[in-house]
């Protein structure tokens, strides 16, 4: 499979560019950077300090994707949006990793995934996606009584909240009550708030250090605390996820895919 790994200079690019390197079926063949970024030109062996590669990192999206059959985008919402749209136009399987896209911007990624199979998801790992299908369970057999709050901990350079798994777990909640979580969210509480909504789902964020990802979906009942947890130890476990949604898009009709259906769990 030929790659392309957009946003090589970010954690998530570094971290791609190691699973794809130790994937035999696996060639990255372009790596991609903003306009103006000082890796731009260079060799991407040369970029990451080792020994040339013959890839070159380029913000052309069109050239970089001419002879690619997926790209792998873990960037911001802006550089999501004019990939979306060169991947449609180069033909190649589009796999989003990255988090914070409003609504319209799904609507675009959904406009590309009738040309292209796309994978989208806030967390690519097996772990969290087994767990919206425990906490959809759990939302489902437990009544109003029980108040649901997604908690989630991130590194200290992280730019959106609540994360995208944070999202993912409490549409899963919402899904399982059967309610609407645009209608039913409780995000950012300070001063006097009031008593807590019936029926709603809390999001809380925690930024620190170098926390890789930990999210705690809570159901805080009547004498009792249930809480789901997932804790992510090393960010290698969200490439090795994209690298296997991106094999998994060859031959693969158009359409807007998360990761159960790559994983099998829908
Ligand atoms: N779905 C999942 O499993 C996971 C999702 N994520 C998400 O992935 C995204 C990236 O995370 P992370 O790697 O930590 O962030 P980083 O900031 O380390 O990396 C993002 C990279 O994208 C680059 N970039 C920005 N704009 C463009 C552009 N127009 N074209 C090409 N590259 C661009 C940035 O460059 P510059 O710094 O110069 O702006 C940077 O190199 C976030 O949204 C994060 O939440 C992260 C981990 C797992
Ligand atoms: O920005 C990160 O680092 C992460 N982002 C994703 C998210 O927003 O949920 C996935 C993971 O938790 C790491």
């Amino acid at each position: 499979m030929k790659l392309v790994i957009a946003g090589v200079s970010g954690r998530m690019g570094r971290m791609l560019v190691a699973a794809a390197s130790d994937d035999p079926s696996a060639r990255i063949v372009a790596a991609t950077e903003r306009e103006g970024h000082d890796w731009i030109g260079r060799d991407l062996g040369a970029a990451l300090g080792g020994a040339p590669r013959g890839i070159p990192v380029t913000d052309d999206l069109a050239a970089a994707l001419r002879d690619a059959d997926a790209v792998i985008d873990f960037t911001a919402p802006a550089a999501t949006l004019t990939l979306s749209a060169a991947a449609a136009q180069a033909g190649a399987a589009h796999i989003v990793g990255t988090t914070g896209l409003s609504d319209d911007d799904i609507a675009v990624i959904d406009a590309a995934a009738r040309r292209i199979p796309v994978v989208r998801a806030g967390n690519m790992s097996l772990g969290v996606n087994l767990l919206t299908a425990l906490v959809r369970r759990v939302a489902a057999t437990l009544g109003d009584d029980y108040d649901i709050e997604v908690v989630e901990a991130h590194h200290r350079r992280k730019v959106d909240a609540p994360s995208g798994t944070a999202l993912m777990l409490g549409q899963a909640a919402a899904d399982g009550r059967g309610v609407d979580l645009a209608g039913h969210s409780d995000r950012g509480r300070d001063g006097i708030t009031g008593a807590r909504a019936p029926g709603h789902i809390g999001f809380a964020s925690v930024r620190g250090g170098d926390i890789v990802g930990e999210h705690d979906v809570i159901f805080a009942g009547p004498g009792e605390v249930l809480t789901l947890r997932h804790v992510a130890t090393d960010r290698a476990l969200f490439a090795r996820g994209a690298l296997r949604a991106a094999h998994w898009t060859a031959g693969r009709a158009p359409g807007h895919y998360a990761m159960t259906d790559v994983l099998g769990l829908t």
